[in-house]
């Protein structure tokens, strides 16, 4: 991670928690995640049902209320979708969009993630954008042209939009709920290409300030690792977000990895 953008620390609950149980974490949660906000964006994705309580619970604390989906109309005859003033109604500050869960199972197109960040934009959402390659096509050797045209989708439907308004998420779909993890090399090379990319569609400073999840079986044991590249600036985490102390470990990673980038800062004023 470069110290000048601040990582961001995603739960996403997937279709997973009760208002209940989605009660009873984030109770957990907030007081031990309270001393690392001012270092870390601390999210929580939650499903529609729980996102109400999510919204309320945090309120008056630095964490952010996430949904996990949206549509890119406001209102009308859209049965079972759910709209970006319904979310911003219910305490939502960021939306994923694009998951490729959402691509695989649900047929979602390059065109409808890139209108649905729009939308997500317009309403004061960060949207987060998750792109990646199967396995299927990373082993053809086409990962980078599925990756490369889902960011170009998006960045062709926003309108010059600043660092810290939209984040994205390099998710290859191989390594989600797998075990099998990107290595940090790979997940550095992608995330630096797709930094590189967002600075020839955006602009240097847009590149410069954009902050760049990954996402794939991240766990308490290797995201030191992951945290610890360049271009990473934080993780988007389903399976180990579920519990509320393995996720309090991932935000202290990621908050280790500010203090650590300090340090390098502060040795090479002294070199
Ligand atoms: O949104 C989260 C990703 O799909 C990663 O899920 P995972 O951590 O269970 O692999």
């Amino acid at each position: 991670m470069a110290s000048e953008r601040k990582p961001m620390m995603a739960a996403n609950w997937k279709m997973n928690k009760t208002v209940r149980e989605a009660e009873d974490y984030v109770a957990k949660l907030l007081p031990r995640v309270s001393d690392a906000t001012d270092e870390v964006d601390v999210a929580v994705f939650a499903p529609f049902t729980s996102l109400p309580t999510v919204g309320r619970m945090t309120q008056d604390a630095a964490v952010i209320a996430g949904a996990q989906n949206l549509y890119f109309e406001d209102s009308g005859a859209y049965t079972g979708e759910v709209s970006a003033p319904m979310l911003k109604d219910v305490g939502t500050g960021a939306v994923i969009v694009g998951h490729s869960e959402r691509r695989e199972i649900f047929g979602e197109t390059d065109e409808t993630v890139a209108r649905k960040a729009a939308k997500a934009l317009e309403a004061g959402l960060v949207p987060i954008v998750c792109v990646g390659e199967t396995k299927e096509e990373r082993d053809a050797g086409g990962m980078w042209d599925k990756v490369s045209g889902q960011v170009r989708a998006v960045m062709e439907a926003l309108d010059g939009p600043s660092g810290d308004a939209v984040v994205f998420a390099y998710e290859p779909i191989w390594a989600i709920g797998t075990g099998e993890t990107a290595s940090p090399e790979d997940a550095q090379e992608a995330i630096g290409q797709i930094r590189g990319l967002l600075g020839e569609l955006g602009g240097e400073e847009f590149a410069g300030s954009v902050r760049i999840l990954y996402g794939g079986s991240i766990k308490p044991s290797n995201a030191a690792d992951i945290m610890a590249q360049d271009d990473v600036d934080g993780g988007l985490v389903g399976g180990a977000s579920l519990e509320a102390e393995s996720f309090v470990e991932l935000v202290e990673a990621a908050r280790r990895s500010v203090a650590r980038d300090e340090d390098d800062a502060e040795e090479r004023v002294v070199e």
